[in-house]
């Protein structure tokens, strides 16, 4: 499949568009006063992942296309070509849920920066991708964050006596210098950022 480099072009600004106005309505959900975010998210960080993956076989069973994995950034905006996706909750030990392929239909998730932002309130969600046994798969993964050296940290209007400052503050700089480290036993990001785990 080619997508036209001007169509990518409009699909980019469109979902960016999309992304500030979820993470308004995600921000006052919160309690937090709108701007609050407009200067993060206005200057901040788009980064678009095109995945192209290969047709499965279907005699190997589920075949890992993108091993697990929490994004950074405050939200994921995701379209999918095939089913292939697969989330799965913190507490359910470990059992993966497809997501449906429904077309055009976006799939929104949150990530790392989203669950240091809410000091916990929402946590971001770990999750995975099969190669697909029918077709080979394409997947455009848009994650919304803060610009690139800006730290981020939980918001001062969630944080009291009863509830403590749970993650220190950290940067997509300081995520991309974490990923190298990160490779025998994967640990979501925001764990290494939890104050009593340091
Ligand atoms: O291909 C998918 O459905 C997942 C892609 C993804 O998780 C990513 O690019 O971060
Ligand atoms: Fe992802």
């Amino acid at each position: 499949m080619l997508i036209g480099r001007k169509k990518m072009g409009t699909y980019a600004v469109e979902i960016q568009r999309l992304s500030i106005q979820l993470m308004g309505a995600i921000v006052q959900g919160l309690g937090l006063c709108p701007m609050h975010l407009q200067e993060k998210l206005g200057a901040g960080l788009q980064f678009m992942a095109l995945n192209n993956y290969p047709q499965g076989s279907s005699r190997a069973g589920d075949t890992v296309g993108l091993a697990p994995h929490s994004d950074i950034g405050f939200i994921t905006i995701l379209l999918q070509s095939s089913p292939g996706l697969e989330v799965t909750h913190h507490d359910d030990g470990g059992v993966w849920t497809p997501v449906p392929a429904i077309p055009g239909a976006l799939h929104v998730h949150l990530g790392d920066h989203l669950e240091v932002l809410s000091n916990g309130r929402l946590r971001s969600l770990l999750h995975r991708a099969i190669l697909n046994t029918d077709e080979e798969r394409i997947s455009i993964a848009s994650i919304h964050g803060a610009a690139i050296d800006e730290k981020v940290g939980c918001a001062e209007e969630l944080v009291d006596e009863r509830h403590p400052r749970m993650y220190r503050e950290s940067s997509f700089h300081d995520f991309l210098d974490f990923l190298p480290t990160n490779v025998k036993a994967y640990r979501r990001f925001v764990e290494t950022l939890k104050i009593d785990s340091a």
